[in-house]
């Protein structure tokens, strides 16, 4: 039985589904700071609670065969790690630090976690490759990069392996709206696009088109979240078949800017998105794009939603419904 921590959160639910899909047995355990209970479908065996509770833990590992982790939960949002760097380091290096610890002192020796992007920093190049230095330059890159040395130190000492998925920006929601990211105050690009597609936002402010790219805004790796989805089933079966563990970038290796994604989303709804330039966000890296010679070698994985209108409609279908159930709601 796998082990999903944060699995009612935004991309956690996406991996449940396609655990639900694959006929994985799963229980998951989130202490719903932000994410929904009902993200989790019914007959999912769910647990609230903090993944850096030993005594929770000891309960699930009693209570249930676990014989892998897939760690989703964490703080996620950069610019609170600035403001609260202590918090970041608590819940996502000390806590997953006890999560490790348990895990070793059980037997448990299958480990996906989720990394960042935000781990190298300003790149030198534009795309990235694993051995890339890792250079973060916030709290939140760094709670997760010592994570990734807990992990190598953990596994050079036991018999844990693990598998760290550096993320991209990932983006879209499930094909069939079952999940997706529901956050009100997210500040991720394809999110707040599709909120001023539907209308539940006045217009999107673009955070500087001075840079040094081709249309001087800046560019991203955007990863569909089913596909990430799918590439964390994808680790666990490395896990079963290998002695290895790994880092791998997770994105398409395919470069979007700000602006493309604007325009994609105009096409789609037939119309020019009201937009507004503003100054660069501080903390912005011009472009990043992920090199993923390493995982398409490693992992058995084929993407559905590498074509960014494809991956935007899904992202937009999603917005539409949240959009009109609060309606109804009001
Ligand atoms: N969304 C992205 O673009 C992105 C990019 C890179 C990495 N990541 C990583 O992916 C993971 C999932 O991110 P997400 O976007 O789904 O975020 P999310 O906030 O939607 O999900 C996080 C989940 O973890 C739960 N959680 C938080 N602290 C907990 C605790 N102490 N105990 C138990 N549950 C707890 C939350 O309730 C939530 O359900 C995170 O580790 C994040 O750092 C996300
Ligand atoms: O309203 C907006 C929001 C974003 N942007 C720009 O869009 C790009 C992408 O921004 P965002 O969606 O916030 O993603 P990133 O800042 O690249 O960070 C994401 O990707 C990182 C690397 O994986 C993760 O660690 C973070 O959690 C995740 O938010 C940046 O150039 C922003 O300046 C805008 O112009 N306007």
């Amino acid at each position: 039985m796998i082990l999903v921590t944060g699995g009612a959160g935004y991309i956690g639910s996406h991996f449940v589904l396609a655990c639900i899909e694959d006929g994985r047995e799963i229980v998951v355990l989130d202490d719903l700071s932000t994410g929904f209970r009902d993200a989790v479908p019914p007959g999912v065996p769910f647990v609230r609670g903090d993944f850096g509770d030993w005594a929770v833990l000891q309960r699930i590992i009693w209570q249930y065969d676990i014989s892998s982790v897939v760690h989703f939960a964490g703080s996620v949002v950069v610019s609170d790690s600035i403001a609260d760097p202590l918090g970041y380091y608590e819940t996502n290096t000390t806590k997953t630090r006890t999560l490790l610890a348990h895990c070793v002192a059980s037997g448990i020796n299958e480990v996906v976690f989720s990394s960042t992007a935000a781990v190298y920093g300003p790149p030198v190049t534009e795309t990235v490759m694993e051995l890339a230095p890792t250079n973060p330059i916030s709290p939140y890159g760094r709670s997760k990069l010592m994570v990734e040395w807990m992990l190598a130190d953990a596994a050079a000492a036991t018999d844990l392996r693990y598998v760290a998925l550096r993320y991209f920006n990932v983006a879209g929601a499930d094909p069939l709206g079952r999940a997706g990211l529901r956050s009100r105050n997210a500040t991720h690009l394809l999110k707040r696009i599709c909120e001023v597609a539907v209308g539940d936002r006045s217009h999107l402010d673009i955070y500087g088109n001075d840079y040094h790219t081709p249309d001087g805004s800046c560019i991203r790796d955007f990863i569909h979240v089913s596909d990430l989805a799918q590439a964390h089933l994808s680790a666990l079966d490395h896990l079963r078949v290998t002695d290895h563990s790994v880092i791998l970038n997770c994105g398409y290796g395919q470069g979007v800017s700000v602006l493309e994604a604007v325009q994609a989303i105009s096409g789609l709804i037939g119309r020019d998105l009201p937009i507004r330039i503003c100054d660069r966000r501080p903390g912005d890296i011009p472009a990043i794009v992920s090199d993923t010679t390493l995982m398409q070698k490693t992992l058995d994985w084929s993407p559905r939603f590498k074509d960014l209108t494809h991956l935007l409609d899904t992202a937009l279908s999603y917005e539409r419904q949240e959009s009109a159930s609060r309606l109804s709601v009001a």
